[in-house]
């Protein structure tokens, strides 16, 4: 065996499937199968598929997976900087493919850091609707928001926050929640060997606990009549039908909706028919477990709110609920410091005072003038200050009152000495032709990535696309074979890069 499993592991993996084991065992003895998914909310798949340098082979539970051939690096290509495709491994695409999201739905991704299956509701939701991005973990919100920002995601706020708090402040609210669960990681032994490390025969019962809580929290988020998909990269019984089945006997109002037994998915185990598993014996994948869970659409009990949460649900959100704020209003949000030097946001009702911030009718004046000039037309959405950075939220502000806010919504640039600076999330949501000037570089020439390394480039008028009644001199939506990947301000032939120094191809 090419993995050294521990010895209380593999006990428990023979008694579970008896005569199967060794065809279980055999499987760790192949190499661990690689995939992207297509970012649908840049390209399509047919598009992708013509145009991909490697060999790419469907990946039968996921419309816009892809399995990639061995030895393959498809993060050293420029579609990769481009936002084309996700690098995900082939099983931890199906989850929400069971979610059923629909363009605008509300949705929650729980536990959601690095960002790959955010990224796969924000393709599905098309730009309409909500996306809240969460995770427990401070560092590891930072690649989250990252990855939402290079797949140009421009609906998702991203917290940093508890289960209990979300559930707190966004009661009943959700269409739809995706828990993939923090677990032992059994079904990513193959493929990580850290995951073997970490691993004690404890390891289970700990993750199991910490997944009853994160699931009753899910549940009072999740709206009546809502979709709830759990899921697991582990094989631990415990952590996966045993969890769900202890949640079940505490919330009647919830069901499983089947999805096992047909197709790549295997039944699960025991009294719990329904939900699956992805073995990596039987499929080309490393090991997952799903639930679907439905709740019945029974009305949520009125709860006497605690003085604490009166605070925490200043009524917008209510409004959110039944209509959308009829005009958008700025609000500011205040900057908070952590300990790491993280710059993280609460966000207030009040504007601040401190001299440092920008005036929202300057940052609002510049921004009006930018986008007029720029693009032409309007991102949709609450226009939020957060220091000298504007963003666009898809949630009145007041919504994340009290929340630790890593992103409240599409970056879209700042204030430098009155003047308005596009950011480079801007720059990556966009399709050319939604911005006044752009410029495509191509892949086959090198000069798609003499861009993303940095450099300048000498690129003469005849080579722009200036929309009628615009000027070629100014901000340039850079593109790479026609798809966006940042900007670069163009002058007299020449393109001055402005790819971001933290993004670059080494
Ligand atoms: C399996 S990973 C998520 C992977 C992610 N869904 C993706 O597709 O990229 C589980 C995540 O749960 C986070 N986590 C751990 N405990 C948590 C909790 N109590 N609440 C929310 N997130 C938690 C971890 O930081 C980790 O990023």
């Amino acid at each position: 065996m090419a993995v050294q499993l521990p010895s209380s592991f593999t006990q428990r993996m023979k008694d579970l499937l008896g005569t199967e084991y060794k065809q279980f065992a055999d499987s760790y003895l192949e190499t661990p199968y690689g995939g992207i998914r297509v970012n649908t909310l840049k390209i399509t798949a047919e598009s992708l598929l013509a145009l991909s340098p490697f060999q790419l082979e469907p990946i039968p539970w996921c419309p816009t997976g892809y399995y990639t051939e061995e030895g393959v690096r498809p993060g050293k290509h420029p579609y990769y900087h481009a936002g084309l495709y996700y690098i995900q491994e082939p099983s931890a695409m199906a989850p929400v493919e069971l979610l059923g999201v629909q363009p605008g739905d509300r949705v929650l991704d729980l536990c959601a850091a690095p960002g790959g299956k955010s990224s796969q509701i924000a393709a599905k939701l098309q730009g309409q609707g909500l996306l809240v991005s969460n995770d427990l973990h401070p560092e590891r919100t930072k690649a989250l928001a990252k990855n939402l920002e290079l797949y140009g995601v421009r609906n998702a706020v991203v917290l940093n926050e508890s289960p209990d708090h979300i559930a707190a402040a966004f009661p009943h609210f959700f269409d739809r929640i995706l828990i993939d669960a923090p677990c032992s990681g059994e079904g990513m032994f193959r493929k990580d060997e850290d995951m073997v490390k970490q691993w004690e025969p404890e390891t289970p019962a700990k993750y199991a606990a910490m997944q009853r809580d994160i699931l009753r929290s899910a549940a009072s988020a999740l709206a009546p009549g809502g979709t709830l998909v759990y899921s697991t990269c582990t094989f631990a019984i415990e952590e996966n039908e045993g969890t769900i089945a202890e949640f079940l006997a505490g919330y009647p109002q919830f069901s499983v909706v089947p999805v096992g037994g047909t197709g790549s998915f295997a039944m699960g185990f025991g009294e719990l028919p329904g939900t699956a598993r992805l073995w990596p014996h039987k499929v080309k994948g490393e090991g997952h477990f799903m639930a679907v869970l439905r709740h019945d659409g029974t009305p949520a009990p009125i709860v006497e709110p605690e003085p604490e949460e009166i605070l925490l649900s200043i009524s917008t959100r209510k409004n959110f609920k039944g209509k959308p704020a009829a005009k958008p209003t700025v609000t500011r949000v205040e900057e908070v410091r952590s300990k790491g030097g993280r710059a993280s946001g609460k966000t207030t009702s009040g504007t601040s005072r401190d001299l440092q911030h920008v005036s929202v009718e300057v940052a609002l004046a510049a921004y009006g003038d930018f986008i007029n000039e720029q693009l032409g037309w309007e991102p949709a959405g609450h226009p939020v200050l957060f220091g000298d950075h504007l963003y666009i939220s898809p949630l009145p502000q007041e919504s994340l009152n009290g929340l630790r806010t890593i992103r409240p919504g599409w970056s879209v640039g700042h204030l430098r000495n009155g003047r308005f600076i596009p950011s480079h999330p801007l720059a990556t949501a966009l399709h050319p032709s939604e911005s006044c000037r752009s410029l495509s570089l191509s892949t086959s020439n090198g000069e798609a990535v003499s861009y993303l390394k940095g450099e300048t480039l000498a690129i003469p008028l005849e080579r722009l696309s200036v929309r009628p009644g615009s000027t070629p001199k100014g901000y340039m939506l850079v593109c790479i074979d026609g798809y966006s990947a940042g900007w670069g301000k163009w002058q007299d032939g020449m393109l001055k890069n402005e790819y971001p120094a933290g993004w670059r191809w080494t």
